[in-house]
């Protein structure tokens, strides 16, 4: 399709696409050559909006200081030059740039005329106007003067005019820029013209809208969830905003509209900031130090270098600067696009972010298609780069979330595992602990047991007896429980160890002790063994006639009793001594012990096997 040099207008007319003028330069440059027709242009009634490309000539020069007679004179001399191609887009200059017009008002035809420049980036502009009757006006503009010289407060450049008589009216327009000099002007009627821009204003502030809705929210969400990819995100965001408001003249018009020397500085500070704030979000969202460090590493030098010229903006020229940044645009966003594949791989969240990247490509290519005429124009296409970066924030508002809805399930999962890991341990170590305790409590029943009990019969040792005779010496004081003391003593255990051995012995006390337990359990007593072949017994009683009963059984259950050793009967039997402790005893404790031991010796003295009571 051949290039028209009408789309090529309509591309450079755009006010957002400063950094593309490069494109738009060029695509100017390919156009063919126009016929160019110096005529004047015939207000019409119904002429609502007319272009002043194909009616206007221009003269470039080096004479900063010339003024409306040098320009008359120039146009007269044939210096002025029709205007190459459709597009009133000259490109970085450094000359003055003159244009000329000429309008022609019929007897029939009313005022309310608007001059606008649609395009707010320009430094100085100065018009003058020769009316039929010989006077000349002058109008100043640009974005190098106060915003209030405008004859209406709009983001572009614009000059009432009030053409009172019928006739020729000669226009010159003197441009002076640091900025591409692009000169779009349209001839219209002010009521007219911003009755049509409601739609704009509306997609404008849709566009804006949106953006502020997700600065917001992702400021929260940084807040909240303090994740700094969210608060590079609103870097981001914010400086795209602040670009565009800058590029689209908002900023100037609604902000700082007695700022002009900000107003300019602002835009290349904001480019440095998109360029920088773009770059590192992508770095941080995909993490490419860790996955692609050398992509990592040629984003870092974007970052670096946009970061430089910021800062040269404040020093350097303007167009100087402007040219460098705009030059930048193109390797950072083919180098974005590229990790972005790059980590599809490896990070699930990549997609998003691809999407929401090829959203704004797609933007910027459905512009360039209208420019070159594929597409037809519309409120879609037209802003279809607002419309792109704005989908493109959205998306990356999602890739957002989702990245961090990944990382937070990954870390569930990772904390899931841990905390069962945890628990597993925790069991296994509790189950170690709970029988490592067991065996503990075995062992020390184990212990108790082997310190209270004999370690030859089992019954209880003397340690024990000694324990038990004062438990039940205070149970008499306090509770008025008597008691009876039974020592009891094998006899003539000496020859049982001399006849039939030592170990035949040792049967023989465990089997004395086998017997007398029953009993005296039975009674409620404990038995003891009190050292050798003696035995003791504490008998709670409330009379001493009971304790000699009870020592008289146990007597006789010895001497009933057959215990055989290799075949032959052992002679056994025991002689006992009772001493009967009763509630109104006051002696010591140990007479009750002396007691019972003189009964036993008495036992024995008296021929043994019997019991005899110190009662
Ligand atoms: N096998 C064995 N013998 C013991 C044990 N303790 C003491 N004897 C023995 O018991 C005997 C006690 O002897 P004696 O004190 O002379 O008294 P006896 O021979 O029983 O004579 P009488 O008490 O007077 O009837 C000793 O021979 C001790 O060695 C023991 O644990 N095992």
């Amino acid at each position: 399709m051949p290039w028209s040099t009408a789309t090529c207008s309509r591309w450079a007319r755009s006010s957002t696409c400063e950094w593309l003028w490069a494109l738009t330069t060029l695509l100017a440059l390919l156009s063919p050559l126009p016929t160019w027709a110096s005529t004047a242009l015939q207000l019409d009634r119904n002429a609502l909006r007319t272009d002043l490309v194909s009616h206007s000539a221009t003269w470039s020069t080096t004479q900063s200081n010339a003024s409306l007679e040098d320009a008359r004179a120039a146009f007269s001399n044939g210096q002025f030059a029709p205007i190459l191609g459709d597009s009133m887009n000259f490109g970085f200059r450094d000359e003055v740039l003159w244009l000329h017009f000429a309008v022609e008002r019929d007897a029939r035809d009313a005022s309310d005329w608007l001059l606008m420049l649609e395009y707010p980036l320009i430094d100085y502009v100065d018009l003058y106007r020769l009316d039929p009757d010989g006077q000349s006006h002058h109008w100043a503009g640009g974005d190098r003067r106060p915003f209030s010289e405008r004859s209406f407060s709009h983001r572009y450049i614009n000059f009432s005019q009030e053409l009172h008589a019928p006739g020729r009216y000669e226009f010159y327009l003197r441009a002076r820029s640091q900025s591409s000099m692009q000169i779009p002007l349209v001839w219209t009627r002010s009521a007219e013209y911003f009755e049509r821009s409601q739609l704009t204003i509306l997609g404008i502030g849709a566009y804006f809208g949106i953006l502020a809705g997700l600065l917001a929210y992702n400021l929260i969400l940084y807040i909240s969830v303090r994740d700094r990819n969210f608060l590079f995100y609103v870097l981001y965001a914010a400086s795209v905003g602040w670009m565009l408001l800058n590029l689209t003249g908002l900023g100037f018009q609604l902000l700082w509209p007695n700022a002009p020397d900000w107003n300019n500085l602002a835009v290349l500070l904001s480019m440095a900031c998109s360029i920088a704030s773009m770059t590192h979000f992508t770095r941080r969202f995909l993490n490419l130090q860790s996955h692609h460090p050398r992509s990592d590493l040629l984003l870092q030098l974007i970052i670096y270098a946009s970061l430089v010229m910021g800062a040269a903006s404040l020093l350097l020229p303007y167009h100087w600067v402007v040219r460098v940044l705009t030059l930048m645009v193109f390797p950072a966003a083919l180098l974005i696009l590229a990790v972005a594949i790059q980590s599809l791989r490896q990070f699930a969240p990549a997609k998003y972010f691809l999407w929401a990247w090829i959203a704004l490509l797609l933007g910027i290519m459905v512009y360039a298609s209208v420019a070159l005429g594929w597409l037809p124009k519309n409120p879609f296409t037209e802003y279809s780069i607002h419309i792109g970066s704005a989908a493109e924030m959205v998306l990356l508002s999602f890739a957002l979330a989702y990245r961090i809805n990944m990382l937070t399930e990954a870390n569930r999962r990772r904390l899931v595992i841990a905390h069962e890991q945890l628990e597993a341990r925790v069991r296994e170590r509790t189950h170690e602990l709970d029988e490592t305790l067991h065996r503990l409590e075995a062992a020390n029943r184990q212990l108790r047991d082997f310190s209270r009990q004999d370690g030859l019969t089992g019954v209880l040792n003397r340690r024990s007896f000694e324990h038990s005779l004062n438990r039940a010496e205070e149970a008499r004081v306090r509770e008025d429980r008597a008691f009876a003391l039974l020592m009891i003593d094998a006899d003539r255990f000496k020859e049982v160890n001399d006849r039939f051995g030592h170990q035949a012995g040792d049967v023989a006390l465990i089997h004395i002790a086998q017997l007398l337990q029953g009993p005296v359990q039975s009674a409620g007593g404990q038995l003891a063994r009190y050292g050798g072949e003696e035995f003791a017994v504490i008998l709670p009683t409330v009379d001493a006639a009971t304790a000699k009963d009870l020592a008289e059984v146990l007597r006789r259950v010895v001497e009933q009793s057959e215990l055989r050793h290799e075949g032959e009967l052992l002679p056994l039997s025991i002689s006992v001594g009772v001493a009967f402790r009763g509630l109104d005893a006051a002696d010591p404790l140990a007479h009750l012990v002396r007691r019972a031991d003189e009964a036993l010796y008495r036992a024995k003295q008296t021929g043994r096997n019997r019991t005899v009571g110190d009662l």
